[in-house]
């Protein structure tokens, strides 16, 4: 930042926080919920600056018993939440439908009135709901995604095979990632790509990554999506390092929109001479497909491309770093990696066709419960988002203002001592106790990872059958170890939690 922009801040910062301690003595009444450092419009409005105003509301929470928190976003009222109360009363109120972001920021990330996401046009965003959850979301489609994952991850045994006999690392994000963006990009268009092959490739000779120009964009849209998210229009209009800023990620967006946008036309034109009836989800293969039907009979582009782009950006990064931390927390544990390794070898043993398939992953609960965990303890969304946009909806006793944001604060219920016993601990045994509290999956409302309701991931079932069938097979095969064990693990808190960079060494199991 300029000293121009230093001087200009702190006067506006000190103007606001007069002007706020003003409004605070006037607006303030006894009923109010409690107020976090930030809620007073002139904390909310600095620390919204900083980028990070929710951040600092963990600290506000430690050692207290407050569930609900006012605060200020770049002044709107929003409320911090967590609690098993507060979290289902929200997660089940089907008239709480969007999630708020401001139109300057929707506009910059293509979601205004598009997508899915952050989409807040109920009308747009229930048909491509619709049209994803009657494509990937079916049962017969989860059932199917077996023999494709089996067959990507066939080319990829024999890479990690040399890895392993020459015990050379490589980075688990790097691998999980280039496979998520593989897997789900075959999922929606039907088209291979090789990207988890030639990093590995690069790995084996010694070579610098080649960067893979899809994945490198994906990434750096979910970044520039945090950063219009999270920083005031005011920012990047008018202030020259956020105006910078602003442009490098316009860019990010652009040209990832325009590799969907090339990915789309070739789909439509492979399309062109295949003669198609009107039922979209009957006959489409691919999601992609199913779109292109769509868009011959009315739904604009734009808003097609938006839907590819919500899918292959939130169904990429969130499977990713679960695996990435998933191996992580193994190579950590040994106990629990062996009883993993024996879990999945036994059943393989017992199979009649010695492959994993829809029916048998789902006989490895000590698998499932180690994903459960994981994304217990490194939630991809630390907070789940909802507006409130009705009069009347009450927390608590507490009557929250119509018009202003509600953050759950999920990762505060899955890391809270008084929900969960020993949270910091990866212990997947605990998920593998009865299921009796209701709730996203039968945990309570004091777990809800994938989120729950109206809103709810529409990519689970298809991100849990990629991740079991991945991480079964990995560890039917290979041993792995920390090449430094004593290296703090790296985390970043982005749009979703990310993993950052640790060495592995795979060995061979079989
Ligand atoms: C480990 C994997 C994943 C995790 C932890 C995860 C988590 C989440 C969460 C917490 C939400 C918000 C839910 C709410 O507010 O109630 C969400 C929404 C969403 N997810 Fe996922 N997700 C994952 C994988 C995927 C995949 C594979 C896809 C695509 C196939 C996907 C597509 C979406 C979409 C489109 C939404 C927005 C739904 C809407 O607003 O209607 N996700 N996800």
């Amino acid at each position: 930042m300029d000293n121009k922009t230093v001087v200009l801040l702190t006067t506006i910062t000190v103007i606001a926080a007069i002007a706020s301690l003003a409004i605070i003595k006037k607006d303030r009444r006894s009923e109010n919920p409690p107020v976090a450092p930030g809620s007073y419009p002139f904390f909310g409005h600095a620390l919204t600056l900083a980028q990070g105003s929710r951040v600092f509301f963990k600290a506000f929470f430690a050692d207290t018993d407050i569930d609900l928190l006012e605060i200020d976003v770049a002044g709107k009222r929003g409320y911090v939440v967590r609690g098993v109360e507060n979290t289902r009363k929200i997660l089940t109120a089907t008239q709480l439908n969007t999630r708020y972001l401001p139109k300057d920021a929707l506009i910059e990330i293509g979601e205004y009135h598009q997508g899915i996401l952050f989409n807040s046009d109920i009308e747009s965003w229930k048909y491509n709901r619709k049209m994803l959850v009657e494509s990937i979301a079916r049962p017969r489609f989860i059932r199917s995604l077996a023999p494709k994952i089996n067959s990507y991850l066939a080319n990829i045994y024999p890479l990690l095979d040399k890895l392993a006999e020459s015990k050379t690392p490589f980075l688990p994000n790097m691998l999980f990632g280039s496979m998520s963006l593989d897997v789900i990009v075959d999922i929606i268009l039907t088209n291979n790509r090789h990207a988890a092959e030639s990093y590995l490739q690069t790995c084996i000779d010694g070579k610098t990554r080649k960067n893979d120009i899809l994945l490198d964009l994906v990434k750096g849209t979910m970044e520039a999506t945090g950063f219009f998210a999270n920083t005031p229009s005011l920012l990047y209009k008018y202030f020259p390092s956020y105006i910078q800023k602003a442009e490098k990620y316009r860019k990010v967006i652009r040209e990832f929109e325009e590799c969907t946008r090339e990915l789309f036309t070739a789909k439509q034109q492979e399309k062109q001479q295949t003669a198609m009836d009107e039922n979209v989800a009957e006959i489409a293969e691919d999601l992609a497909s199913g779109l292109v039907l769509a868009v011959k009979s009315g739904m604009a582009l734009n808003n097609a491309i938006e839907v590819i782009k919500s899918i292959i950006a939130g169904g990429t990064d969130t499977s990713s770093n679960t695996m990435s931390f998933l191996l992580y927390e193994l190579a950590c544990n040994p106990e629990i990696k062996n009883e993993i390794h024996t879990e999945v070898a036994a059943l393989i043993a017992d199979s009649e066709n010695s492959e994993f398939d829809s029916q048998n992953i789902e006989q490895l609960p000590l698998l499932q419960a180690a994903i459960l965990e994981i994304s217990r303890m490194y939630s991809e969304a630390q907070y789940l988002l909802r507006d409130v946009q009705i009069d009347g909806f009450t927390l608590g006793g507490t009557v929250l203002q119509k018009d202003s944001l509600l953050f759950i604060w999920i990762q505060g219920n899955q890391l809270s001592s008084e929900l969960w016993e020993k949270p910091e601990v990866f212990n997947p045994k605990r998920f593998l106790e009865s299921k009796e509290l209701g709730g996203p999956f039968g945990y309570g409302f004091s777990y809800a990872s994938f989120g729950h309701g109206i809103r709810k991931c529409p990519g689970e079932a298809l991100a849990l059958m990629e991740m079991k069938l991945i991480m079964a097979n990995l560890c039917l095969r290979y041993d792995f170890e920390l090449v430094d064990p004593t290296k703090q693990l790296e985390i970043k808190d982005n749009l979703a939690l990310e993993c950052g960079n640790y060495e592995v060494i795979f060995k061979h199991r079989i």
